[in-house]
Order: C-alpha cells, then sequence, then structure tokens
C-alpha cells in the first residue's frame, strides 16, 4: 500500500495564509494543495526571475526503512537527506551516521556545532522535506501553524509599525518639552 498523504480536509486550513499571499501577490513558499508526496513550489533564482521547484514529501516511516550501509537517510531540521554516498566521506566517521541511519539525526547534528561548510554540504544530500502530518507539531491531529512565511508577514510589518509609533511619541514628546522650557 502507498504513503498516506493526508486528506483534502486539512487543505482548507491554510485558506488564511493563502488568501494573505493572494492579496499581497507574495508566493507562499511551499504550497500543500494537493494531498501527493511531490508538490509544486514558487521560489526565486537569485537574479529576481520566477522559478518552479518542487518538494518531495516523505513520511517518517519510509525514512525509518533506510537504516543500513546500503542506504542511509537522515531528517535534520525536518528535512530529509540520503547520506549514503556521504559514509566514507563524513569527517566524523561513518559510525555516527549508522547510528542516526533512518532516525532524526537534528540534535546529535547542532550538538557537535557543524561549521558553515558542514550545513553547506547539507544541500548535495537532501532529498526532500518530511511530509507534514509528520512534523511534531501534528502529532496531535491539530492543524500546523498556517505556516512560518506567514508568520514572517506579520513580524515584517507589526516591528516597524510599533516602532514608528513609538518614534513618533517621544518625537512629540521631546518637541513639547523643549517647547515649555
Ligand atoms: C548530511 C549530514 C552531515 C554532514 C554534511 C556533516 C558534515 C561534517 C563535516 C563537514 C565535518 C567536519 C567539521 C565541520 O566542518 O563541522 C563533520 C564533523 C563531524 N560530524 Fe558531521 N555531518 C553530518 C552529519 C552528522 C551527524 C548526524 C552526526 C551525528 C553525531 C555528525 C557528527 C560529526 C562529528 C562527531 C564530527 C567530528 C567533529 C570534530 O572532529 O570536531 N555529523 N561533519
Amino acid at each position: 500500500m502507498g504513503p498516506d498523504y493526508g486528506s483534502r480536509g486539512e487543505l482548507s486550513a491554510r485558506s488564511t495564509c493563502r488568501k494573505l499571499a493572494a492579496a499581497t501577490g507574495i508566493a507562499v513558499e511551499k504550497r500543500y494543495l494537493r494531498p501527493m508526496a511531490t508538490v509544486e513550489a514558487s521560489g526565486s533564482d537569485g537574479k529576481g526571475r520566477g522559478v518552479e521547484t518542487s518538494v518531495t514529501y516523505y513520511r517518517l516511516e519510509e525514512v525509518a526503512k533506510r537504516n543500513s550501509p546500503k542506504e542511509i537517510w537522515l531528517v535534520i531540521h525536518g528535512r530529509v537527506y540520503d547520506v549514503t554516498g556521504f559514509l566514507n566521506e563524513h569527517p566524523g566517521g561513518e559510525e555516527v551516521l549508522l547510528e542516526q541511519a533512518g532516525g532524526d539525526a537534528t540534535e546529535s547534528f547542532e550538538d557537535v556545532g557543524h561549521s558553515s561548510d558542514a550545513r553547506e554540504m547539507l544541500k548535495q544530500y537532501y532529498i526532500g522535506d518530511v511530509h507534514p502530518n509528520d512534523l511534531e507539531y501534528r502529532s496531535d491531529g491539530e492543524d500546523p501553524p498556517k505556516n512560518n512565511t506567514c508568520k514572517s508577514y506579520w513580524s515584517y510589518w507589526i516591528f516597524p509599525i510599533v516602532g514608528a509609533l513609538l518614534l513618533g511619541f517621544l518625537y512629540r514628546y521631546y518637541m513639547a518639552e523643549s517647547k515649555s522650557s
């Protein structure tokens, strides 16, 4: 039986975010519009041109099967990496990778304090993301937060506005003070 990629019911919970994205014209980083393993996502190629990339989602049970030296997958920060070809090259040795094989290696990866070069290398082994249903915040069956991109929209707006208001009040206060003295 193929993996379960969720039901359409979960899609409505994200409508607020999608509406916001439509209203602002800002593309949502990842779309979960269809219950499929691979969905299209909008991005930029760094030159201002829009490009279409696809994200493949893997269930944790699928990742867990890749736990032998023949095939090693790991999860780090919700992303799935196929490090089979990296086993013999890992400067920290193959043992540590084998210990984490098929599981979430985020904590051990971070505990080692890997360099930025090591983090850059991750890209080479990236094969997809953990399916949203398997992320920790889904474990209680609740819908996830709208998504990180949407959360950041609010912080982009609120902090500058509050800051500008504060500055305005301070300016008026000092002007009133200097007039009265
Ligand atoms: C795809 C995943 C990984 C990549 C690309 C990677 C890459 C690297 C690199 C480039 C280094 C050299 C030191 C540095 O630049 O930070 C390193 C060292 C090391 N890594 Fe990893 N690593 C990965 C996963 C892991 C995991 C899951 C563990 C689990 C414990 C681990 C444990 C270590 C250890 C113990 C060292 C040696 C640190 C030292 O000697 O100071 N690595 N790794």
